[in-house]
């Protein structure tokens, strides 16, 4: 739950820390947009995966799904600063399916929050294994990181790129290759 007393408190205090007046015109009703964006931006940390994924269909097929180039955006937890890109979820079901925006709702619920690009990787896997009890379960990202091209390095048009495979996937290469086949389509 964000505390917007305390956003706007140090809000107050940044703009001062950086020089600026936050009794300026333009600046007076920073604070209190900042605590109000913070809550869409860290809005993660108060929902859980299993409300989504604990509504489950039954199929016959137990073939591979994927669910390709869900766009998120998410904060570095370093600098505070977004990185986004697009996530793509396979899984093999093991009798039972997720609704297709279920996925997508998984991937908003650790995205909106401080992050790092493996931990967001590897939480949607073990979400989907906990909740789901897929055969295995793959998920892939590619995004770019503010903090790499504002500022620091700034390296724009650099796109870091993480995988977690979690069951089936892990334990036979041959299913790696054919995500990654389907994905070349
Ligand atoms: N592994 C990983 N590193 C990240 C992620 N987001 C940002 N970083 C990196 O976190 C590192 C923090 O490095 P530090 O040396 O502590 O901080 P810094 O002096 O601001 O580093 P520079 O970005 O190199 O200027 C940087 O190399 C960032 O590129 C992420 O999602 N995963
Ligand atoms: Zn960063």
């Amino acid at each position: 739950m964000v505390d917007s007393e305390k956003v706007k408190e140090a809000i107050r205090l940044l703009l001062e820390g950086i020089g600026e007046d936050p009794t300026r015109e333009g600046l007076v009703e920073t604070p209190d947009r900042v605590a109000r964006m913070w809550e869409e931006l860290a809005g993660g940390m108060e929902s859980d995966a299993s409300e989504h994924l604990s509504r489950t269909f039954a199929v016959n097929s137990n073939d591979l799904v994927i669910e390709r180039d869900i766009t998120f955006y998410s904060m570095c937890e370093h600098h505070m600063l977004p990185f986004y890109g697009r996530v793509t979820i396979g899984y093999i079901p093991c009798g039972r399916v997720a609704g297709l925006s279920k996925l997508a709702r998984t991937v908003e619920v650790y995205a909106r929050r401080l992050q790092l690009q493996e931990q967001l990787t590897a939480q949607i896997a073990d979400a989907l294994m906990e909740h789901l009890a897929p055969e295995g379960a793959i998920v892939l990202i590619e995004a770019e990181h503010m903090c790499m091209t504002m500022r620091g390095v700034q390296k724009p048009g650099t796109t870091t790129v993480t995988l977690a495979r979690r069951g089936c996937f892990e334990s036979d290469p041959a299913l790696e290759e054919r995500f990654f086949r389907m994905l070349e389509r």
